[in-house]
């Protein structure tokens, strides 16, 4: 196999007069987790489906494994575990049915191990899926991808409806279609999320890539929004001009600021007190991208 999982050069389409994606080039490694990053209608999904060839380009070309989405797409369809962000199947069945007819379809998958993902997501395999809640049929679409081990997992938005414990879960799974030497390819506008799975994030907004990076340089380049609580009103001169700390307010008990790098020197100043509570974030993806709009962070 080659070591490039996907290869997109220049892949533009454009529905009508309006931009769905602008010419992205990007390469996803084979073996690698890769989160696709960006807001509603950046173009993750219009990505996806070129992928896929369930829509065609505009201009420039992709390769799957190696191989041409439009051209290969039956060998590719069997290799590939595609979850769709509006994954629908016929809401007459029951899970477990469904789950074997789509696993005959990728020329058969053991009971046993449609079985194992189900309980390990806790889907009820005799519930038809019309009476299965939104989180209930996403656990149906991720078992679908999983289950033949596919050498690539193409997921759109895979935790959208999904409790955290289930969300946990997954994460798992995809860490071990990662050790199997399966790619994996997932688009998420959460970004703590992909920061938990994926080796490289890239980031696109209005069609673009705007960012493409490793998790650890991403995070290296954001910022932390923090909020002490402390027993007593604190003096702000204890706080002023400490290195990375900026927009600080202090309202009686509680301060909030923002740190680049290390928080470090806030900890060791916020310690001279008594600290009743800690809140540290990671700014959204939405502030994210500010940073790489404007060069500088938003202090939202
Ligand atoms: N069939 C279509 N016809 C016209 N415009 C479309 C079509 N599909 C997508 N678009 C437009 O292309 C842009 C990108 O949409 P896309 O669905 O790829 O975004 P997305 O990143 O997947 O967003 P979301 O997170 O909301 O699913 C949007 O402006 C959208 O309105």
């Amino acid at each position: 196999m080659s070591d490039t999982a996907i290869e997109l050069t220049g892949l533009t389409k454009t529905y009508g007069t309006r931009r769905g994606l602008t010419d992205l080039t990007l390469q996803v490694r084979a073996g690698e987790v890769f989160g696709y990053l960006g807001p509603n209608g950046a173009g993750k999904s219009t990505t996806i489906r070129m992928l896929l060839d369930l829509i065609r380009p505009t201009s420039g070309t992709a390769r799957v494994l190696g191989l041409d989405p439009r051209a290969d797409a039956v060998e590719l369809h069997r290799r590939i575990g595609y979850l769709a962000g509006d994954f629908v199947v016929d809401g007459r069945q029951k899970t477990g049915e469904c789950l074997t007819f789509l696993g005959n379809l990728r020329g058969g998958v053991p009971p046993a191990r449609i079985l194992e993902l189900a309980q390990r997501l806790d889907l009820d395999l005799s519930a038809r899926i019309k009476s299965l809640s939104k989180g209930n049929r996403q656990k149906v679409g991720l078992i679908q991808a999983f289950m033949h081990h596919p050498e690539l997992l193409i997921l759109d938005e895979p935790t959208s409806g999904l409790d955290p414990l289930v969300q946990q879960t997954f994460l798992d799974m995809v860490g071990e279609a990662r050790r199997a030497g399966q790619t994996v390819f997932m688009s998420s506008h959460i970004m703590s999320e992909v920061e938990a799975a994926a080796d490289r994030v890239a980031i696109i907004r209005e069609g673009r890539l705007v960012a493409l990076d490793t998790v650890a340089d991403l995070r290296a380049r954001s910022f932390l929004q923090v909020r002490v609580t402390f027993d007593a009103p604190v003096p702000e001169e204890d706080f002023t001009d400490l290195p990375g700390v900026t927009g600080l307010a202090i309202e009686d008990r509680t301060l909030t600021c923002r740190v680049d790098g290390p928080p470090d020197p806030l900890i060791k100043a916020a310690a001279r007190h008594t600290v009743t509570g800690l809140h540290a974030d990671t700014p959204d993806l939405e502030e994210l991208f500010h940073t790489y709009y404007s060069g500088a962070p938003s202090t939202a």
